[in-house]
């Protein structure tokens, strides 16, 4: 199987009754965009790759990522890494220690500090390690919440609705550095949104469910 997130003939249904079915693949560092009304299931889609089905919902088919298939592969060994809406930072840990929260296991601690430093200046935040989350302002939390999930290197990102929270001005700012993130890192993202211009900031294909 090719590079990337493969969704292959992927089927979720709840008690029995179908309610998503999608047979796409991703390349890695392009966007998919996925939209539909409220409850259509584009959560439960997400929930599916991240392997978080609620009681009730089975998936049927097949899911690669990067060649391998995870189908039943349990959620931490996924690799698979997921963006909410107002995504909440430790409130007790400071900015550092969130971040560290995401850091794969290994590594000296000056190598650990040094790749936390790292993380803090490729989002527009050196210095603020010290800092309380409380202290940040909307967009600062959002990027943190950013890197502290691509910290923990995953091979694929899941944006569910994940600039919700954000004002006009900061949702354009905040979708350009997750993209060009992504791309960077050549990882296949799935966008679940409501909104037509992070559908057509994203640039790639789109699919309408229900
Ligand atoms: N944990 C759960 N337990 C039982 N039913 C659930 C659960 N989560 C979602 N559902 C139901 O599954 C269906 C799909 O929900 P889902 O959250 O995937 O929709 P959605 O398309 O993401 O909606 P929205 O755009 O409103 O976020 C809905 O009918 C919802 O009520």
């Amino acid at each position: 199987m090719a590079d990337g997130l493969i969704l292959e003939a992927l089927r979720i249904t709840r008690h029995g009754a179908p309610l998503v079915a999608l047979d796409r693949a991703i390349a890695p560092g392009e966007v998919l965009t996925v939209m539909g009304p409220s409850g259509v299931g584009k959560s439960t889609l997400l929930a599916a790759i991240t392997g978080t089905l609620a009681p009730g919902f089975r998936a049927e088919g097949r899911i690669w990522l990067d060649g391998q298939d995870i189908t039943r592969t349990p959620p931490h060994l996924r690799r698979v890494g997921i963006l909410f809406q107002d995504d909440l930072l430790f409130p007790h840990l400071n900015v550092a220690e969130n971040l560290a929260f995401g850091l794969r296991p290994g590594g000296t601690r000056p190598d650990r500090l040094s790749r936390i430093e790292a993380a803090l200046d490729e989002i527009g935040l050196p210095g603020y390690g010290p800092r309380d989350p409380a202290t940040l302002s909307g967009g600062q939390k959002a990027r943190v919440a950013l890197m502290r999930m691509l910290l923990s290197e995953p091979c694929t990102l899941l944006l569910d609705e994940a600039f919700g929270g954000l004002d006009a001005a900061l949702r354009q700012q905040m979708r350009a550095l997750v993209f060009d993130r992504a791309r960077d890192r050549r990882l296949p993202v799935l966008m679940v949104t409501h909104d037509a211009e992070d559908a057509a900031a994203a640039g790639g294909e789109i699919v309408r469910l229900g």
